[in-house]
Formats: C-alpha cells, sequence, structure tokens
C-alpha cells in the first residue's frame, strides 16, 4: 500500500495501542484545582473529545500534554515519551492546534507554514512538497500567496490545522477547533479533521459543543471542574442515561425521564397530558444527568 502524504512513517512501523496515557495528571492555581488527579488513556487512530462546559479544565490538559504548562504532579505519556522529562521527543510526535488565533497577519499563508517548517528543521524540498500538499489538502492552493490578515475564520482555522501538521505529527491536540465559526466553517474543519484521522493521526479535540463530540469523536471524556465525570462513545454515554427522553413541560419547568426503549418512552407519555416532546438523548442530557447543569452556555 502507498502511505499517504499526511502519515508520518512511525505511524506505518508501529500501531501502539495506547498512544496517550495519562496517570493521576493534577494542575493547581492556587486554591484552584484546574485538574484533578486526571487518568485516562487514548489509543491510536481515535477522535477523543474533552467535553465540558467553560472552566472544567480542558484547556489545562491540553497545555500540560503540549508542555506549555507544567503538571502540580502527575505523570503523562504520549508514543511512550514522557511529558515533563521527553521535552524534545513529545514535541515531534504532537502537533498543537490553540484556542486564539497565533497567525501572522502580515505574512502569507505559505510564510506562515515555511517559518513553522525552519522551526521544525524540516529541509527546504521536503518542507516546500508538504506546505504545497497540505495547502491543496485544506483547499487553501490558490490563496497561498495572500495575506493571512485577508482569510476569513475559517480558512486561518484550517491554515492553523495544517501548520501542525507540517513536521507530520502522530497526534494533533485541538483546542476549540471550531469556536467562533459559523455552522458552514465548522462543518468544513469537521470535515477535515475525519480526513486527516482516516489517514492515521491520532486526534485529542477540546469543545463545550455537544453536537460537535457527537458528531467528530470516537470517545469522549466529559470533564467538570477538573474531573473526568463519564467515559465512552457517545453511544455508550447515552445508553447509560437512557437512549429516549420523554419531556413534559409543567409547572414552568421541563421535567426529563429517560427510558431504554422508544416502547417504554410511548408507555409513560400515554399517561401524560399537556405539552410532551418524545425525542433520542444526545451528551447534553448525560451532562445534566451528571451535574444538575448544562454544558453549552453560549
Ligand atoms: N493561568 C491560570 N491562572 C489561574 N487560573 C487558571 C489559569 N488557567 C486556568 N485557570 C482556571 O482553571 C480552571 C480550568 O480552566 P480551563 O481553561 O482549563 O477550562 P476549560 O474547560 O478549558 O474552559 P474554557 O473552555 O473556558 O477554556 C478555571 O477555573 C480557570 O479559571
Amino acid at each position: 500500500m502507498v502511505p499517504h502524504p499526511l502519515v508520518s512513517k512511525s505511524l506505518e512501523r508501529v500501531k501502539t495501542e495506547q498512544l496517550i496515557k495519562i496517570l493521576g495528571l493534577t494542575k493547581c492555581y492556587g486554591q484552584i484545582r484546574a485538574v484533578d488527579n486526571l487518568y485516562l488513556k487514548i489509543h491510536e487512530g481515535e477522535i477523543f473529545g474533552l467535553l465540558g462546559p467553560n472552566g472544567a479544565g480542558k484547556t489545562t490538559t491540553v497545555r500540560m500534554l503540549t508542555m506549555l504548562t507544567r503538571p502540580t504532579s502527575g505523570e503523562a505519556y504520549i508514543a511512550g515519551y514522557e511529558i515533563r522529562r521527553d521535552l524534545a521527543k513529545v514535541r515531534q510526535v504532537i502537533g498543537v492546534v490553540p484556542q486564539h488565533f497565533n497567525l501572522d497577519n502580515e505574512l502569507t499563508a505559505w510564510e506562515n507554514l515555511e517559518l513553522h517548517g525552519r522551526l521544525y528543521h524540516i529541509p527546504a524540498p521536503e518542507r516546500n512538497r508538504r506546505i504545497e500538499e497540505l495547502l491543496d489538502f485544506v483547499e487553501l492552493k490558490a490563496r497561498a500567496d495572500d495575506l493571512v490578515g485577508t482569510f476569513s475564520g475559517g480558512m486561518k482555522r484550517r491554515l492553523m490545522i495544517i501548520r501542525a501538521l507540517l513536521h507530520k505529527p502522530r497526534v494533533l491536540f485541538m483546542d476549540e477547533p471550531t469556536v467562533g465559526l459559523d455552522p458552514q466553517a465548522r462543518r468544513k474543519i469537521w470535515d477535515f479533521i475525519r480526513r486527516l484521522n482516516n489517514e492515521g493521526v491520532t486526534v485529542l479535540l477540546t469543545t463545550h459543543y455537544i453536537e460537535e463530540a457527537e458528531a467528530l469523536c470516537h470517545r469522549v471524556g466529559i470533564m467538570d471542574k477538573g474531573k473526568l465525570i463519564a467515559l465512552g462513545s457517545p453511544a455508550e454515554l447515552k445508553q447509560k442515561v437512557g437512549r429516549i427522553v420523554v419531556e413534559t413541560f409543567k409547572d414552568k419547568e421541563t421535567e426529563y425521564r429517560f427510558f431504554s426503549s422508544r416502547e417504554e418512552a410511548l408507555g409513560y407519555a400515554r399517561e401524560l397530558s399537556g405539552n410532551i416532546v418524545i425525542r433520542e438523548s444526545n451528551l447534553e442530557d448525560v451532562f445534566v444527568e451528571l451535574t444538575g447543569r448544562k454544558v453549552e452556555a453560549d
């Protein structure tokens, strides 16, 4: 089989079962335990989503794994390298797409990528070939020589993604990859994430969009107040609370009842009167059931 240009050589060679191992990772800011004794294993080839409301500890987790902030305690391994000891090795196997825009507006798309390629000491011929390939991958080839300052939000996001892929990382960290984008641009980013995952890149993303976690992620870890409160595929998590929800609106409040089958839900709803909705459950329901609060604030 001809390897796809996005797949790194190391990926072809070995398939590590668990690409990321997080063992008791904790980060304190004064009295705040931003991440509190997190244990988590992420398999090679997964799209894994950390889901939770603002302040849950998702960004801090990614910042620790990408060595932007030091853990207060605990350990984490990426492709067998420890994040506090093997910095250079970890840097080679990870790609990072931060939440906030950090491209240079005064440079062209090509120049932004070239700068990054130089920082990673990618030799010029390979660098040029790869930049071209990646611009093509995210449909930005025609805009290669335009200043990034003229790009839309979605185009900038796409450029940030391929910049992070330039050195062929095995795992891509994306902090809120579609925050602030319109629905169309968001869906386009989802397609690129799926495509690069199909080519073998493992993805760890954070999101507070329920829909994003459900649409994209093979497994989801739900975080709240620094702790992992649920873990599984979206289908497994929904199954746990009950696949079907009956919503009844009474006394100015909506009451939710969960059932494992539509028949059971219908049986229950038949006895009710008034404004009733029967629908499939979603990850928001899982979160509300576990915490009594909502994930999405905006
Ligand atoms: N540099 C910092 N100094 C002090 N407190 C911080 C710092 N970074 C994060 N925190 C606190 O740690 C907690 C977790 O924040 P974090 O940004 O990781 O959450 P999050 O789930 O990523 O939310 P968001 O989507 O808003 O980024 C919050 O209470 C936050 O205020």
